[in-house]
């Protein structure tokens, strides 16, 4: 079942400054010794290795490749220039490795898969990209999202990197690595430092496995 060791997560509902709170330089997660960078206390931002091994990586890769479609923006869904990628959302019936995955992710997240979205698969292929962005929806009244973990299923060969322009963070895309990042606080306003983008992959393709919480239940 959930084990974590080697870090403590706040739950959400004794939340006050961040939800993200361990010390050290690795964490156990089922049994999967990840090592763990901060590269930012405030917002927290961090970048966790060995998330998924190469057999994960490609399972989730293979099952989203068939349902694949035009990456959309806003509440009205349009294609757009900011965001020229490919994606699906994939329901955790897809495959038991998604489930699985969608698990993990959100035990190193601290919080309840009920509060997670179904598990988003993004591909960008050459001169695609999403520019900069905030995750978290405009509209405060919404039950909105509050944090973020993206992990990367494959190796681009140049560009692709996710970065933070406010907070000059940039993560190359590596196979099985994750960046986790959240942007509510105890003022209950989103974190403007959190702006990010997907920088165009330059050569090579890229995928990427999104996992958006929210900060109360949204699935069953
Ligand atoms: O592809 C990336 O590096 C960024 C993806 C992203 O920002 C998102 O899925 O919200
Ligand atoms: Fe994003």
């Amino acid at each position: 079942m959930c084990s974590v060791r080697g870090g403590t997560w706040l739950n959400q509902k004794v939340k006050e400054q961040s939800m993200f709170s361990f010390s050290g330089n690795s964490v156990e997660v089922d049994g999967r010794e990840m090592a763990v960078s901060l590269l930012s206390a405030e917002p927290a931002i961090a970048v966790f290795e060995n998330v998924l091994d190469d057999a994960e990586c490609d399972a989730v890769i293979e099952v989203s490749r068939a349902h694949l479609k035009r990456s959309k923006i806003g509440t009205d869904k349009r294609e757009h220039a900011m965001r020229t990628s490919s994606g699906v959302f994939l329901d955790e019936h897809y495959s038991p490795v998604v489930s699985e995955v969608e698990r993990r992710l959100s035990v190193m997240m601290g919080m309840p898969l009920t509060n997670a979205e179904d598990l988003h698969v993004l591909h960008y292929q050459p001169g695609e990209e999403y520019r900069a962005h905030m995750d978290s929806f405009t509209r405060a009244e919404v039950n909105n999202r509050i944090a973020t973990m993206i992990v990367y299923l494959n190796d681009v060969e140049e560009g692709g990197e996710t970065v933070f322009p406010k907070l000059g963070l940039s993560i190359p895309p590596k196979r099985g690595t994750a960046v986790y990042f959240e942007y509510f606080y105890s003022e209950q306003k989103t974190n403007a430092l959190t702006l990010h983008a997907g920088s165009p992959v330059v050569q090579g393709e890229k995928w990427a496995a999104t996992l958006w919480v929210r900060r109360q239940q949204i699935r069953e």
